[in-house]
């Protein structure tokens, strides 16, 4: 019977072995006892063969061995009955020659203790950090829960207003939405630029760019066109602002609430990156017709006009600004458009992966 080389070396609570054979079969560890017994076919120093080693331990043992083979050697770990530190593996004083310490593991009593104190030290501050990071998280959740919250019942508050005075008024109803629900608009919209500091400061997995130019978009509108021009708050082209707007929120609100709670409402999902494929464009189209109402209005007021020096006369009129915006929108549709499909489809084939 041939004997592979062993390596030790063990900690306070195990000992380890290391047997060099290669592509070890039909691995046979037993402890019976305090007697450790070793049985395995591979290559050893003496070519293919079964290697066979037992070993009687200083002190008693665990039974259950663990062990796990790799293509160039066998690692034992065997848990000691009692804590402690071994002065030699074995209980005869003269060791196995086939016996040999593992410098790769060796430490002396004192580096085991320091190991078990920066184990323990690691553990305290990886238990620190987590709840830290719970706390982190919950405080996210319940600020993110009641933005959303809020954002969705302002939302709805207009959408269900516009809706009930469109039933009960008809057409009437287009010339007076901004009296009747700008204030709340006002605010949401002032609340939503909190988005761009969310997305900025990686509290949701967003880019800034599209956020950035949704609510720079949506606030030039809200208050430059609509807000400085009393002669633009009698318009229909008001109503298919804000309905536009409060349509896609009463859906996208919610379905944030849902997953501030690890919930998920499949109908909402799909709506939520559904619903803007023909309210987007529509939401553009709409803004455009309101800075082109508007342009005229710039141009008879003067307001915001740049004016010129005396010399060369007259003033840049601000209407100059909202062709260039003009331009500017379709850009930023373009890119909100690109950046909500692949959004869409990021979501759609998760959940196909999921399924
Ligand atoms: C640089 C300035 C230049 C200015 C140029 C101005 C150009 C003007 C262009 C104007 C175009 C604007 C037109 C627009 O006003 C018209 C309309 O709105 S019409 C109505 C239809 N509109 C829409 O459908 C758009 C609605 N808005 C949006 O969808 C977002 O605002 C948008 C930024 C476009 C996209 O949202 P986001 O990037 O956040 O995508 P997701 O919803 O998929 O969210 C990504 C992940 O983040 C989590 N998240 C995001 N926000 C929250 C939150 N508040 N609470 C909790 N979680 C949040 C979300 O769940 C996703 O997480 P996960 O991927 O894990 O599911």
């Amino acid at each position: 019977m041939l004997t592979p080389l062993v390596y030790w070396a063990q900690r306070h609570e195990e000992v380890y072995l290391r047997v060099e054979l290669t592509d070890a079969q039909n691995i046979d560890i037993r402890v019976h006892e305090k007697v450790l017994q070793f049985r395995a076919q591979g290559y050893g120093a003496k070519g293919h063969h079964e290697y066979h080693f037992s070993l009687e331990l200083l002190l008693p043992v665990k039974p259950e061995v663990r062990f796990r083979s790799t293509q160039r050697q066998v690692n034992i770990t065997v848990q000691k009955e009692q804590r402690g530190w071994w002065d030699r593996l074995c209980v005869q004083e003269r060791k196995p020659v086939f016996l040999t310490p593992d410098f790769d593991r060796w430490l002396d009593e004192s580096d085991a203790e320091q190991e078990i104190k920066e184990k323990e030290e690691k553990k305290k501050r990886m238990r620190a950090s987590r709840h830290k990071n719970e706390g982190f998280i919950t405080q996210k959740t319940v600020f993110l829960f009641v933005y959303n919250l809020l954002q969705f019942v302002g939302f709805s508050w207009i959408f269900v207003n516009m809706s009930v005075r469109l039933i009960r008024f008809g057409e009437d109803s287009l010339y007076d939405t901004f009296h009747t629900t700008s204030d709340v608009m006002f605010f949401c919209q002032i609340l939503a630029s909190v988005e761009v500091l969310n997305a900025a400061f990686g509290i949701v997995r967003t880019s800034v760019v599209p956020t950035l130019i949704q609510v720079v978009g949506r606030n030039f509108i809200l208050f430059i066109i609509f807000g400085s021009l009393e002669e633009m708050h009698s318009k229909p082209v008001v109503f298919f602002v804000f309905y536009l707007w409060s349509a896609i929120e009463v859906v996208r609100y919610p379905f944030y609430m849902m997953n501030c709670v690890d919930a998920e409402w499949r109908i909402l999902t799909w709506l939520r990156y559904t619903v803007w494929i023909p309210l987007y464009p529509l939401g553009v189209l709409a803004e455009a017709v309101a800075v082109i109402q508007s342009i005229p209005i710039f141009d008879e007021t003067k307001l915001f006009s740049i004016p010129l020096p005396k010399a060369v006369g007259t003033s840049v009129s601000f209407s100059y600004l909202l062709h260039l915006y003009l331009v500017l929108m379709f850009l930023g549709l373009f890119f909100n458009f690109r950046h909500l499909y692949k959004q869409r489809k990021k979501h759609f084939s998760k959940k196909r992966k999921e399924n």
